[in-house]
């Protein structure tokens, strides 16, 4: 609702922050919504995938966002990931969300049972209900989430006046295109954000508004660049960007460790920023994934030499 402006631009997904013990620590939570602060992106992403959300409770996720606010208010745009997988827990998140006051809740369709759109549906719209003063984001990523956002579950969600805008994580770029036809058509103004970050070249060209995502956090002036690359219509400059930040990211996902895990680590590396390790069933670093950390962190440093 109101200017979407606040929601074009380079927003990072929010890393989960633990203690050495591996429970939610707000003092981390703090220094990383402090660091992005000062990097100079749009907003952040709360709760999300790279918020390891799926693996903590609803009480854990209060604390972030409280923490994430107490630090981000009127700073950054704030979107907070609020599904649950069931819409008790979900509503009492989006409630909460409002009450911190971000500026956006988002959410996923409930993953494991195969459930009919008029379902989802309703899953979304009672958690939009309540946050009735807050922005509501679709979070399409069928291939984690299990389930698409079809264009006729997308026209039901369309009659939802907090619905401004689609996160798009699905591979085919033209999805992008699609949401954004379908939502100017139906609400004059319709905000989609690129998911893949390997595709930000190809999601902005195709008329994403920005993007969300998960390696954002440990590059993002690289990030920043490309989408001004972009805005200033140097497309092989950026081409050539985007292929060196592919690189990082495949380097980011070749060690046995999760690749959140990896991210944490180039962040130690690079920015003296502990975040912690990752939650069980996600793999932390074993010894020869540090290697490959540092391996990423280096080129995160030769691409910032070479570009900014
Ligand atoms: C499947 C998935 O998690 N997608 C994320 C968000 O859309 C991306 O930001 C990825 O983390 C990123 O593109 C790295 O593969
Ligand atoms: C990766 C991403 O965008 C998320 O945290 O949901």
């Amino acid at each position: 609702m109101g200017n979407l402006d606040k929601y074009k631009g380079i927003i990072p997904a929010f890393y989960a922050c633990y203690d050495e013990e591996g429970n939610v620590s707000p003092k981390r939570v703090r220094a990383l919504t402090q660091y992005f602060i000062d990097k100079g992106v749009k907003g952040v992403y709360v709760n999300g995938s790279s918020g390891e959300c799926i693996y903590q409770g609803v009480e854990e996720r209060k604390v972030i966002i409280e923490n994430v606010m107490a630090v981000a208010k009127g700073k950054l745009t704030v979107i907070n990931h609020v599904a649950c997988n069931n819409t008790k827990d979900s509503v009492e998140l989006a409630k909460h969300s409002e009450s911190v006051g971000v500026d956006a809740i988002a959410s996923i369709p409930p993953i494991y049972f195969r459930l009919p759109e008029y379902s989802i549906a309703a899953y979304w719209n009672a958690i939009s209900e309540a946050a009735p003063n807050t922005d509501f984001i679709i979070y399409n990523i069928p291939q984690l989430a299990g389930t698409a956002l079809t264009m006729s579950l997308f026209a039901e969600m369309m009659k939802n006046p907090r619905v401004v805008a689609v996160k798009n994580s699905s591979m085919p770029t033209q999805d992008i295109q699609m949401f954004k036809a379908a939502g100017k058509a139906a609400k004059g103004e319709f905000v989609v954000f690129n998911g893949p970050d390997e595709q930000f070249v190809a999601g902005r060209a195709i008329g994403a508004d920005g993007g969300i995502g998960g390696t954002y956090g440990v590059m993002p002036e690289l990030f920043l660049k490309l989408n001004y690359l972009i805005a200033a219509g140097e497309r092989e400059k950026a081409t050539e960007l985007q292929y060196d930040i592919n690189e990082i990211i495949y380097k980011m996902c070749s060690s046995h460790a999760n690749m959140y895990a990896v991210a944490k680590e180039i962040l130690r590396i690079n920015e003296n920023l502990d975040l912690g390790g990752v939650r069980l069933p996600l793999e932390n670093l074993q010894e020869a994934d540090k290697a490959i950390a540092k391996e990423a962190a280096d080129m995160v440093n030769a691409a910032k030499a070479k570009y900014l």
